[in-house]
């Protein structure tokens, strides 16, 4: 292995980019948090000032795979729809297969400029994940407990707020609700069965109302749907902790641009659209599995300097008062200090490790997971 791949799974590497990460992020958390007066004088100025802070910290995830893991990202899509991304706002449908799904997101944010004002339909749980979950909330994202009953009134009034934003963004929709595992994939083909819809094979069944209520109230405000499939190269699995120990992946992402105007605005029939786009999905995963590429010429966006020279701002702004400190403590010989700043350390990363625990399938949400569930929709 070579030197430089070595020095990127050392301890002490993560331990610094984790404490740059969690430091400048508690930073930004907290100049957001002093914005809220401006909300009151100017709202669009506020906003727009948030965009830009929450890309002090999104950047940084992104830097991370672009530049330290080198993992590269391709782009499958037609030569008609390219001009349109990033200059107009549109609805994003992706599969949810991987832990580094929405890593590869932002990276295509990033390179067609949308990465600060980007938006999700994301579990509530998220919103409580230090700086990540807390720059969501002054970006407006839309949260769901994916309960429609307590969710309904709430993604309304939120999709509602997004119809005077001042930024191009992409609105997330993962379908699927939850990431794709055996046995929520056997639960929801079970649906599928006794709904008459065919079975999907790489996907689970999608679950409609999120995205026709979004259809509904983002009608005039965005222009286009892009159906996005996703998948990396030679099956491999990728990871955050992977990404992290410098290792390198390749990602393959198939767009196809479709104008909002063909989506039909009855509800059934727009449940039925989506239906109708999961098994087209499914089609173009079994065909990348055969051949090893999506339809269509690859146009893949060169990358961006902005991520990388954010990251570094970060680091030398952050590192100088560190390494300080540190000289400081081992000077002053006390044993305590050394002790309790090797433990605060410990703590630290820790909480970088919870929180990364939050992309890994294998700690994943039962939701979709529970026969009980099943029998209830029955
Ligand atoms: C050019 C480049 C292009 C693209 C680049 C790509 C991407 C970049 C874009 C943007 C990036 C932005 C941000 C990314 C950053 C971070 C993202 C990180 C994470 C957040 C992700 C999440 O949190 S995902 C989880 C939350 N989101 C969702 O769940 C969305 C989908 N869900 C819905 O829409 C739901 O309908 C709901 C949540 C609104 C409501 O949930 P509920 O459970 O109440 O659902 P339903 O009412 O729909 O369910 C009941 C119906 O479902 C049937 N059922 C029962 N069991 C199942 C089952 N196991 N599977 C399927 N269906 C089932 C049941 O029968 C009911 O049927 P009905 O006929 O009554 O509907
Ligand atoms: C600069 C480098 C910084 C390194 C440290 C990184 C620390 C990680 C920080 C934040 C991680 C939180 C990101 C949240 C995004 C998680 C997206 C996700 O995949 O959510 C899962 C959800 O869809 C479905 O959940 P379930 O499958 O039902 O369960």
């Amino acid at each position: 292995m070579e030197l430089f791949g070595l020095f990127k799974m050392q301890f002490i590497c993560h331990l610094v980019i984790c404490y740059v990460f969690l430091v400048s992020g508690l930073i930004v958390n907290f100049l957001q948090l002093c914005t809220l007066p401006l909300w009151a004088i100017n709202k669009q100025l506020a906003r727009k000032v948030n965009c830009r802070l929450a890309y002090c910290i999104s950047s940084q995830m992104v830097a991370l795979l672009e530049w330290w893991s080198g993992t590269e990202c391709t782009l499958y899509t037609d030569p008609e729809s390219y001009p349109f991304y990033g200059k107009e706002n549109a609805i994003v449908i992706l599969n949810h297969n991987f832990e580094i799904d929405f890593l590869c997101g932002w990276t295509f944010c990033e390179r067609f400029g949308v990465l600060g004002s980007s938006k999700v339909l994301a579990k509530k749980e998220l919103a409580y994940v230090p700086v990540i979950g807390w720059m969501w909330y002054f970006l407006e994202i839309v949260f769901c407990k994916r309960k429609w009953e307590d969710d309904q009134k709430t993604v309304v009034q939120s999709l509602q707020r997004l119809k005077d934003y001042p930024e191009n963004f992409w609105f997330l929709l993962y379908c699927e609700g939850t990431r794709f595992t055996q046995k929520k994939h056997k639960i929801s083909m079970e649906v599928a069965e006794k709904k008459g819809l065919p079975k999907l094979k790489y996907h689970l069944l999608p679950r409609t109302k999120g995205f026709c209520v979004t259809v509904q109230h983002l009608r005039g405000t965005v222009t286009a749907v892009y159906d996005s499939t996703l998948n990396f190269r030679n099956n491999q699995i990728p990871t955050l902790l992977g990404i992290l120990n410098g290792k390198k992946y390749h990602a393959d992402l198939y767009v196809r641009r479709l104008p909002l105007d063909s989506i039909p605005e009855n509800e059934a029939e727009c449940a039925m659209w989506l239906h109708k786009l999961y098994q087209e999905k499914d089609e173009f995963q079994e065909k990348y599995n055969l051949t090893g590429c999506f339809p269509g010429p690859t146009l893949t966006p060169p990358c961006r300097p902005w991520a990388l020279l954010n990251w570094l701002f970060w680091i030398l702004l952050l590192l100088f008062p560190l390494s300080v400190l540190l000289l400081q403590l081992f000077q002053s010989g006390s044993a305590f200090i050394i002790f309790t700043t090797v433990v605060l350390c410990f703590a630290a990363s820790l909480g970088v490790r919870w929180m990364i625990s939050q992309t890994e399938i294998n700690k994943g949400s039962s939701y979709g997971n529970k026969e009980g569930q099943l029998n209830n929709n029955a």
